[in-house]
C-alpha cells in the first residue's frame, strides 16, 4: 500500500513531513495512520541532525479536510468513536512534546483534525489565498473537536474566541486567522514554504495569547470565566432548544480542561465517542455526504456547463442586489444591473457595497479587494452593454406580462445563446417563456431572501428549456456559492409548495384560538429556526400570502389559507417591513424588544380569543404532517429528483431541522407507517386535506423506506 506520509530530510537540519493520501483528492486522517506516524515520529525523534519539522500537504489547493467523515460513520459503537478520539488526541500529543520545532505549512482548507494538528504544532503558517480557511466545524456535523481542539484552541487565542469559534463551526479566513492568533504568519503561497522552513529553524518562544483588553479582564479571573461559561449556556439553550447535544458538550469540555488539562482530554474523547453514535450526528453526516454528492452533479446527465463570462441583473430590488452580489464577489464576473432608474441601479450596488464595507472595517478584507470587487457591478438604464451577457438573471415584480416584455428585450439586445433565467418564486417558467423567440433559454433561478446568506437555489425547467441551459445554470449557481437543485415546473416549485401548506395550517390553528407566539415556539423547538408568523412577518404578509391563490388554481382546496387571513392585507399589514405584523416592531428596527411581542391587536382583527389548547407536539405534527405528505407527492410527481435533493431542498430553502435529516429521512425515521396513520387520522377526523400521498401508501404496503 502507498503511504499517505513521506519524510524528506534537508540539508539545513528541517525535515519536511508530507501528507498526501493516495487516490483521494483532499487529505483526510484515517484511523490507520497512527502506526504509520508513530514510526515517522520514532524517526524524527532519534535523528539528531533533524532540528525542525514542517508538516504540509502534498494535495494542489487543500492542507487536510479533518477526520475522514465515512470512517466516523463505520463506526459500531461509543467505545470504537472514542478509540478514534483517543488515538488522534495520542498523536497530537506527542508532536507537541517532541523537543524539535514543528511548523504546519497551510494552503486550502485546514479543518476539524486538520486544524488541530497544525495547533499541536509550534508555530502555523498559511498562504493568504482565498482557498485557505481554518475551523472546527465538528459542531456543524454534531460532533466537538475530538483531537485535542476543545483545548488547544483555547489556550492559543483565548477562550472566547474559541468557543465561537467552536459552537458556530465557523471557519475563518487567512487574514482573520492572523488576526485572531490562529496563525503566527499569513504570507504568498510563492513563499510560504520558505517562511515555514525560517519558522522550523528557530527556538520554540513562550507565547501570550492574543487577546482583546475586555477578553483578558473577564478570563482572567475564576468569577469571571464562570459568568462567561454560564452565558453561554444560556444562549446555547436559547438557541438550539435542546436539539443538539454536541455544543454544550463543547462548553462542557472546555471548562474541565481549564481546571485539568487531562481530565479535558479525557471528557473530550468520551464525549466524542458519544456524539458519533446519536441520531443528530447521523441526520447531519447525512447532509454533508448529501451536499457533496451534489457539487459533482451537473443538473443534465453528462453535459457540461458553459462558462458564464457576464451577466445581467434585471430589477436592482433586494433580490436584484443580492444577486448582483454573490455573482461579482464569488462568481468574480461582472455585472450590469438594468432598472428603470437610477435610483434601483444605486440601491443595488449599495447592498454589495454594504456587506463588503463591514468586512473592511473588520479587516476581514483589503479596500484595494474591495474595490475590485465593486468594480464588477456597474448599472445601466437602457441596455448598454448587454450585447456581450451570457445570462440575465430577472428579478422585478411578479408579473407575468412584465416578465415576458424581459423575455423579449434580453432576445432582442443579448447574443442568441444569452439564457434568460427568471427568479420569480410563484409564475410557472412555461408561462414566462410562451412567447419566447428562443425558449430554450429560458430557465427558473429562484433564489431565497436574503441572497447572500441563504445556500439553496431552485433551477427549474419548462417542458423546452435545454438540458445545456439547465446545465450551464446549475454549474452558474455553483460559482455563486449556491447548492442547486433541479426542479420541475409548476406553482411553487418545490419549497414555496411544501411550506404553503404548514404556513396555512398554522394558520388554521390561530384561528382556532391557539396563540400565534404558542404555535410559533412549538415549530422553533420541533428545531425550526423560526415559527411560521414570525418567518410571514419577515418575508412580508403580502409577499408570502400571494402564493394561495396560484398554488390553489393548480392543486385545488387543499392549499386552502384562513379567509380571515384577506383581513390582514387589508388593515395592511404586511409584516415587519411596515411595522405591522403578528408581532409588534416599535421603537427602533434594531431594538431589542422589536418583534418579540405577539400584537395583540391581530386577534381582534381576525375575530379570536386565544387560549392555548393543543399541546406544542399536536401543534407541530399538525404543520409538519401537510409538508412531508406535499414533499412525499413531489417526489411522486417528478418536481424533484430525489428524496436527498427534497431534503437538501427544505433544509437549506426554508431551514427544516437540519439534526432530523429533512423531510424524507424524517420520515424514515419516524417510521413511514407511522406517519401514514397519522395522516389518516387526521384525514378522518379533521380534514381532508391530510389525505395520505400514494407514494406513501404504496411504501407503507411494501415496506419501503425513502433511503
Ligand atoms: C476528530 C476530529 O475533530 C473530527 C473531525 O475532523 S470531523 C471532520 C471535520 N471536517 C469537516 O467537517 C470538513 C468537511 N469538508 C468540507 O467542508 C469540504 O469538503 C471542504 C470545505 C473541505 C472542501 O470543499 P470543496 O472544495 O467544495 O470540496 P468537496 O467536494 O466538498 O470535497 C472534496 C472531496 O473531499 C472529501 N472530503 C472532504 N472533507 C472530508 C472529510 N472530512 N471526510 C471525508 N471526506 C471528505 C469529499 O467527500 C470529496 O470527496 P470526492 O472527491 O471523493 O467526492
Amino acid at each position: 500500500m502507498m503511504s499517505a506520509f513521506t519524510l524528506e530530510k534537508r540539508e539545513d537540519g528541517i525535515a519536511i513531513l508530507t501528507m498526501d493520501v493516495p487516490g483521494e483528492s483532499m487529505n483526510t486522517l484515517k484511523g490507520d495512520f497512527g502506526d504509520e506516524i508513530s514510526v515517522i515520529l520514532d524517526q524524527i525523534e532519534s535523528d539528531a541532525d533533524i532540528k525542525g519539522v514542517v508538516i504540509t500537504s502534498g494535495k494542489k489547493d487543500s492542507f487536510v479536510a479533518g477526520a475522514d467523515i465515512s470512517m466516523l460513520s463505520a463506526c459500531d459503537t461509543v467505545q470504537d468513536a472514542e478509540t478514534l478520539s483517543r488515538q488522534g488526541q495520542l498523536i497530537f500529543d506527542r508532536i507537541e512534546k517532541i523537543r524539535k520545532t514543528f511548523v504546519a505549512a497551510i494552503h486550502g482548507p485546514a479543518l476539524g483534525g486538520g486544524l488541530e494538528l497544525a495547533l499541536a504544532c509550534d508555530y502555523r503558517v498559511c498562504t493568504d489565498s482565498d482557498k485557505t480557511q481554518l475551523g472546527l466545524p465538528e459542531v456543524q456535523l454534531g460532533l466537538l473537536p475530538g483531537s485535542g481542539g476543545t483545548q488547544r484552541l483555547p489556550a492559543l487565542i483565548g477562550l472566547q474566541q474559541a468557543m465561537k469559534m467552536m459552537l458556530t463551526g465557523n471557519s475563518v479566513r487567512a487574514s482573520q486567522a492572523k488576526k485572531y492568533g490562529i496563525v503566527d504568519d499569513c504570507v504568498p503561497e510563492s513563499i510560504l514554504m520558505d517562511v515555514a522552513v525560517g519558522l522550523a529553524g528557530q527556538a520554540v518562544k513562550t507565547r501570550t495569547v492574543a487577546k482583546s483588553m475586555v477578553s483578558k479582564v473577564i478570563e482572567s479571573t475564576s468569577f469571571g470565566r464562570g459568568i462567561m461559561f454560564s452565558k453561554a449556556r444560556e444562549q446555547t439553550m436559547a438557541q438550539t432548544k435542546g436539539n443538539y447535544p454536541a455544543p454544550m458538550y463543547i462548553i462542557d469540555c472546555i471548562e474541565l480542561g481549564l481546571k485539568n488539562r487531562e481530565k479535558g482530554y479525557a471528557t473530550e474523547a468520551s464525549l466524542f465517542g458519544k456524539l458519533v453514535m446519536t441520531p443528530e450526528s447521523k441526520q447531519l453526516r447525512g447532509v454533508f455526504f448529501a451536499t457533496t454528492e451534489m457539487k459533482k452533479e451537473s443538473g443534465a446527465d453528462g453535459l457540461k456547463p458553459k462558462v458564464i463570462k457576464k451577466i445581467g441583473v434585471l430589477g436592482g430590488g433586494l433580490m436584484g442586489g443580492g444577486i448582483a452580489f454573490v455573482s461579482a464577489t464569488k462568481a468574480s464576473v461582472p455585472v450590469r444591473i438594468k432598472d428603470i432608474n437610477e435610483h434601483g441601479i444605486a440601491s443595488a450596488m449599495k447592498y454589495s457595497y454594504d456587506i463588503l464595507n463591514k468586512k473592511v472595517k473588520k479587516r476581514f478584507m483589503l479596500l484595494s479587494q474591495m474595490q475590485r470587487q465593486m468594480a464588477n457591478i456597474t448599472g445601466c438604464l437602457d441596455y448598454s452593454g448587454y450585447k456581450s451577457v451570457d445570462m440575465a438573471i430577472e428579478a422585478v415584480f411578479e408579473d407575468v406580462n412584465l416578465k415576458q416584455t424581459m423575455v423579449a428585450e434580453i432576445e432582442e439586445h443579448c447574443h442568441e445563446n444569452t439564457i434568460f433565467a427568471s427568479n420569480t418564486s410563484s409564475i410557472p417558467i412555461a408561462d414566462i417563456a410562451a412567447k419566447a423567440k428562443r425558449p430554450e433559454n429560458v430557465v427558473g433561478l429562484h433564489y431565497f431572501s436574503p441572497v447572500d446568506k441563504m445556500p439553496l437555489v431552485e433551477v427549474i425547467g419548462h417542458e423546452g428549456t435545454s438540458p445545456q441551459t439547465i446545465a450551464t445554470t446549475v454549474g452558474f449557481a455553483k460559482r455563486q456559492g449556491k447548492t442547486p437543485i433541479v426542479v420541475k415546473d409548476g406553482a411553487g416549485f418545490y419549497v414555496n409548495r411544501i411550506l404553503a401548506p404548514y404556513m396555512s395550517e398554522a394558520g388554521f390553528l390561530a384561528m382556532e384560538g391557539q396563540p400565534i407566539n404558542a404555535i410559533d415556539q412549538a415549530l422553533v423547538k420541533f428545531g425550526f429556526p423560526v415559527g411560521p408568523f414570525k418567518l410571514l412577518d419577515e418575508v412580508g404578509i403580502d409577499v408570502g400570502t400571494k402564493i394561495i391563490p396560484i398554488l390553489m388554481n393548480q392543486f385545488g382546496e387543499r392549499f386552502a389559507s384562513p379567509d380571515a387571513f384577506e383581513k390582514l392585507l387589508e388593515n395592511d399589514r404586511k409584516g415587519k417591513k411596515n411595522g405591522s405584523g403578528f408581532y409588534k416592531y416599535s421603537g427602533k428596527a434594531n431594538s431589542k424588544d422589536s418583534g418579540k411581542k405577539v400584537d395583540e391587536s391581530v386577534y381582534t382583527l381576525l375575530g379570536i380569543t386565544p387560549v392555548s389548547k393543543y399541546t406544542d407536539s399536536s401543534v407541530a405534527e399538525r404543520c409538519l404532517l401537510l409538508m412531508l405528505n406535499e414533499a412525499a407527492m413531489c417526489l411522486e410527481e417528478g418536481v424533484i429528483r430525489s428524496a436527498r435533493d427534497g431534503d437538501i431542498g427544505a433544509i437549506f430553502g426554508i431551514g427544516f431541522p437540519p439534526f432530523r435529516g429533512g423531510p424524507f429521512r424524517y420520515m424514515d425515521e419516524l417510521g413511514i407507517d407511522h406517519v401514514v396513520s397519522r395522516l389518516e387520522h387526521y384525514a378522518t377526523s379533521y380534514s381532508e386535506k391530510y389525505t395520505p400521498a400514494a407514494i406513501l401508501l404504496e411504501m407503507r404496503d411494501e415496506k419501503r423506506n425513502f433511503y
